[in-house]
């Protein structure tokens, strides 16, 4: 599934939001520390007047106690009712503030929380750089990127903390060690048990449990004993890839207990940017003009570039231009920071699932249509709305990422229309390529696309038996950078089946290349 964060438009909404906020707080802090000041001076200067005297010494005609108190009520009230004027002049930046909560959703500490571990599971798949770390800056990795925002002694502590208890047990020490390295005087105590409690859990999952597991991940050595370990590879864990993984592996203990493990350590390798293939495997690649065959897209053929043979998997170069994608994105993104209501979610209900904000979208638009029709000459598929799931655009939050999945729904799930029926091809389109981070990954093909904006990623699901090929298992990295938004489409079986020519070889994947 996909991490719960934030989604960028929630907090593009919410810098927004904090500036107005402030710029009222700002409003109101003088008056309201002036109207301090002169109540202060006020009441004091009354209980310098009453000291000593009770309330019926009030009566006694002392003049020199008279004096004082008309003195008193003259000269401060005039203080007083100046500095209220002023208050009544900001009530409505109060009413404003105070009425925040009902106007906008608040962070709260579970949204923290969430962010520490998505900043956490970055440091882990990205390899934390703690030079930078120990300088706050997050995360470098490449230190030219632009600007980087340092964090506080406080902040690296409480990411620590949720790293630990997350279980990125390497990544917890070593925030806590950059935040010790910034912490001051008064911090430093507490930072240091922290980091002591930390090593001390780091080193005995370590010796009991080794270094990884699904829910667990450590440095290659203790810290405690050598003190400055950090991130390595070890020994570079053999890849298991195509369909030999099947063959040597067909006990199911394996691929109940170790395939999960294999498959999101090989999702990492690729997420940052390793092809797991052999040279005699990458070298067949092509990258050609295509038309699918179609007289229409013989004046202007797409760039198509081959990511894997088997599957078949392809980029189709600039199949959205960048100003359908940007109408496309603005038309969204009002839909985007809706929160996700399960319970009401039919096909159109706009949707936050956890790091995404998704939006199912049907094709009426000028611009779906027009990216419809071009894949449709290309692929040779029907892609309207009766043969294919609605188009469907996902934001990816800070951080965000989607787990190793199949697009299939498979045997136990039926296919929410069965005049559509199973997911044949994926087409995958980005409309904003993140800057860093974010690939979409095919852990079993040991291949990844970095996403291009205006690239389309296409591959083909299933097998002529009708089952899903597991090949075809994918994960969007997490997001390092920059803002990922993708548009899927999900071409339908039922509606093409005859056009593709039948196999006696339940083996042989179902696809139309368009060669
Ligand atoms: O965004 C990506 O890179 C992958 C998205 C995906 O797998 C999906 O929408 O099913
Ligand atoms: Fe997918």
């Amino acid at each position: 599934g996909h991490a719960q964060h934030a989604s960028w438009t929630q907090l593009e909404e919410l810098w927004h939001a904090e500036y107005k906020a402030v710029e009222h707080i700002k409003a109101v802090m003088q008056p309201v520390a002036e109207l301090g000041d002169v109540l202060k001076t006020y009441v004091e200067s009354w209980e310098a007047l009453v000291d000593g005297l009770e309330p019926h010494d009030w009566g006694s005609e002392d003049p020199a106690a008279g004096f004082s108190l008309l003195r008193h009520v003259a000269e401060g009230w005039t203080r007083v009712d100046d500095a209220l004027q002023r208050i009544k002049s900001i009530l409505h930046n109060i009413e404003f503030l105070a009425s925040r909560p009902d106007r906008e959703p608040l962070p709260n500490t579970d949204d923290v929380a969430a962010a520490s571990e998505a900043v956490a599971r970055l440091a882990h798949v990205y390899r934390l750089n703690t030079t930078a770390l120990g300088e706050g800056g997050l995360l470098v990795l490449d230190p030219m990127a632009g600007y980087h925002h340092p964090l506080s002694a406080n902040e690296l502590m409480s990411i620590g903390l949720v790293a630990v208890k997350k279980g990125f047990l390497d990544v917890g020490v070593q925030f806590l060690r950059a935040a010790k390295s910034r912490a001051s005087i008064v911090q430093l105590p507490r930072l240091e048990n922290m980091l002591t409690a930390a090593v001390k859990v780091h080193d005995h999952v370590l010796e009991v449990n080794g270094p990884r597991s699904l829910v667990h991940v450590t440095a290659t050595a203790p810290y405690g004993s050598l003190g400055e370990t950090s991130h390595t590879e070890g020994v570079k864990a053999s890849v298991v890839l195509g369909v030999d993984y099947l063959k040597r592996h067909t006990n199911a203990t394996w691929m109940l207990e170790r395939r999960p493990l294999v498959e999101q350590v090989q999702v990492e390798r690729l997420c940052r940017g390793e092809d797991l293939r052999p040279p005699h495997v990458t070298s067949r690649l092509r990258c050609r003009y295509a038309t699918g065959g179609s007289p229409w897209l013989a004046l202007a053929p797409f760039k198509v570039e081959q990511v894997s043979l088997d599957p078949y998997i392809t980029v189709v170069y600039e199949l959205v231009s960048r100003g359908e994608a940007d109408q496309l994105k603005k038309r969204v993104k009002s839909h985007l920071h809706i929160p996700y209501t399960p319970s009401g979610s039919d096909s159109l209900t706009p949707a936050v699932e956890g790091s995404w904000s998704l939006k199912q979208y049907e094709a009426e638009t000028a611009v779906l249509m027009g990216v419809g029709r071009r894949m449709r000459h290309l692929l040779g598929v029907t892609l309207d709305n009766t043969a294919s799931e609605p188009y469907m655009v996902a934001d990816y939050g800070l951080g965000g990422e989607y787990s190793a999945h199949r697009d299939t729904h498979g045997p136990t799930r039926t296919p929410p229309h069965t005049h559509i029926g199973e997911r044949l091809a994926t087409v995958l389109t980005y409309l904003q390529a993140p800057t860093q981070g974010g690939r979409t990954v095919f852990p079993w093909v040991g291949a990844g696309v970095g996403g291009t904006a205006g690239a389309a990623m296409v591959w083909w699901n299933l097998l002529s038996s009708h089952e899903h090929d597991f090949l075809t298992r994918h994960a969007a990295c997490p997001v390092m950078r920059g803002r990922k938004t993708v548009v899927t489409k999900w071409v339908g079986y039922v509606p093409q089946w005859r056009k593709m020519s039948c196999s006696a070889d339940p083996s042989r994947k179902v696809m139309l290349p368009w060669h």
